[in-house]
């Protein structure tokens, strides 16, 4: 029955369960939507612009399970008929994008937090050692946010979330989330295990890097198929 090969490829693709954690952790976001999207972007032959808006159309829908623990005060407004209580976000909240490929991620989530601050950081991952290099930071030397979110397509070793988190809690952010779309176990199990107090959001966690550090099966590099800038050589 065709139904039946459906269920099989879904139990197949199954995430691991979502280990909520307030106080630092993992959680595998699991949603129908989130799992079609994602599929898109596994899909080496989509399109740069497909590709683009499909990270996009991720980064709303984790960020929304994200943000979740955001700080509220109470607030009164009036609408057009009479007064009433509301809530205003009680916490400053930053966003990190990780160039390049963190850029894709930020305009839908500055839309759902328009009042957020964006702190760029720009690293690479050396092509031989994997290791993370910084080339751009302008985070000033005090009054850090209160939650900062980086936001980076691809965790794969670890190395570049890992140097961010290091330069969150040197500015002194007391609260860090990493919002990533693919991970691999053998990066989240580094993350988790460096800064047991981030909190980590991923939609999949993929099985294995290869010998080049790329996740398997991963979606390939997200900074080139974002800014199609792949190599055709
Ligand atoms: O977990 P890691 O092993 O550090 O790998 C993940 C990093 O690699 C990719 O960036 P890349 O170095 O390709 O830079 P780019 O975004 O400029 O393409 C990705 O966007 C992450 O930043
Ligand atoms: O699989 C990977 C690993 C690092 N960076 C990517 O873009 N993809
Ligand atoms: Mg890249």
């Amino acid at each position: 029955m065709p139904g039946t090969t459906v269920e099989k490829k879904k139990d197949r693709l199954a995430s691991p369960s979502s280990i909520s954690n307030q106080l630092g952790g993992v959680t595998v976001i699991n949603h129908p939507l989130i799992q079609v999207h994602l599929t898109k972007l596994r899909d080496k032959t989509t399109q740069p612009s497909l590709f683009r808006a499909s990270v996009k159309r991720l980064a709303t829908l984790m960020v929304y399970e994200a943000t979740k623990d955001l700080k509220v005060l109470d607030t009164v407004v009036e609408t057009p008929l009479t007064e009433t209580s509301g809530v205003a976000l009680s916490q400053r909240v930053g966003l990190v994008p990780i160039l390049r490929a963190g850029l894709g991620m930020i305009d839908p989530v500055l839309d759902l937090l328009p009042m957020a601050e964006v702190w760029h950081l720009g690293l690479y991952r050396d092509e031989e050692t994997a290791q993370p290099i910084r080339y751009y930071d302008k985070l000033p030397p005090q009054n850090p946010v209160d939650v900062a979110i980086i936001l980076d397509p691809m965790l794969a070793t670890g190395g570049s979330a890992m140097a961010a988190l290091m330069t969150l809690r040197e500015w002194g952010v007391k609260q860090a989330k990493v919002v990533s779309l693919i991970a691999s176990q053998e990066g989240v199990d580094a993350v988790a295990s460096q800064f047991p107090e981030a909190q980590i959001y991923v939609a999949q966690v993929d099985p294995t890097l290869n010998d080049r550090k790329f996740i398997v099966p991963g979606l390939g590099d997200a900074g080139d198929r974002i800014f199609n800038t792949v190599d055709h050589s």
